[in-house]
């Protein structure tokens, strides 16, 4: 059976990264997918505006949606404090299994939870069978359709506290526009857009942050 282009980005990792290095698997990716083959990582210019604006809060508990192969998964937890965690999940079965291996290659599989399957069964579940209280920090970047949705089912669940910091991918491209008007028009939440290019590319993209005001 043929490679998958996940696979091939997690053997070039493993053939060219050091293991236990973070940062150097975040660059070994940048690599590989802005010379060899194109994927969606965050990538290294908006992976700036998500590093200043995780360092910034400075998150114990953090939540992405959307794990893919692990890049940004990577390159959060390498910025996170000793005791802080950082759960992912992913609906994808291959790119979660490609994901753990890269995240364990990196070393920081102590900090980093895997949850496979789709994000509105498992939000529910953060609580109770993932022993969450509330989330610091949120990195929204799987599917534009569910950036509201998701965002939605975060509160009804209890999950964000007066200054949860959440961080969208993709408002310009592929584009978010029903989950910027419904987060812009959320006197709930108080939003700043980054304009930046869309990871490898001259296309512009943005990211959109918005911290919840309780
Ligand atoms: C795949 C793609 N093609 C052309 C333009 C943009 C994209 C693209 C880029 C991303 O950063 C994505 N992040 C999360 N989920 C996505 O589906 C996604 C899609
Ligand atoms: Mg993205």
């Amino acid at each position: 059976m043929d490679q998958s282009k996940e696979q091939r980005i997690l053997n070039f990792v493993l053939q060219n990264a050091v293991r236990g290095d973070p940062q150097s698997v975040v660059d070994t990716i940048d690599k590989y997918c802005s010379q060899k083959e194109w994927a969606m990582n965050v990538g290294d210019e908006k992976g700036l505006i998500l590093d200043k604006i995780l360092e910034e809060a400075k998150p114990s508990t953090s939540l992405e949606l959307g794990t893919y192969c692990g890049y940004s998964a990577v390159r959060m937890a390498r910025l996170l404090k000793p005791s802080a965690r950082l759960l992912t999940i992913e609906f994808n079965a291959e790119f979660a299994a490609i994901a753990k291996q890269i995240i364990e290659f990196a070393g920081v599989q102590e900090k980093v939870k895997i949850l496979e399957g789709p994000s509105e069964e498992i939000i529910p579940q953060l609580k109770k069978k993932h022993e969450v209280d509330t989330l610091d920090f949120v990195f929204l970047d799987h599917w534009k359709e569910r950036y509201t949705p998701d965002t939605i089912l975060l509160q009804e669940c209890g999950l964000l506290r007066k200054g949860t910091v959440i961080l969208a991918d993709n408002i310009v491209c592929p584009g978010a526009p029903e989950f910027i008007n419904y987060i812009r028009n959320n006197s709930h939440f108080e939003c700043t857009n980054y304009p930046s290019h869309l990871e490898y590319m001259k296309v512009k993209d943005a990211m959109e942050k918005a911290v919840f005001l309780g």
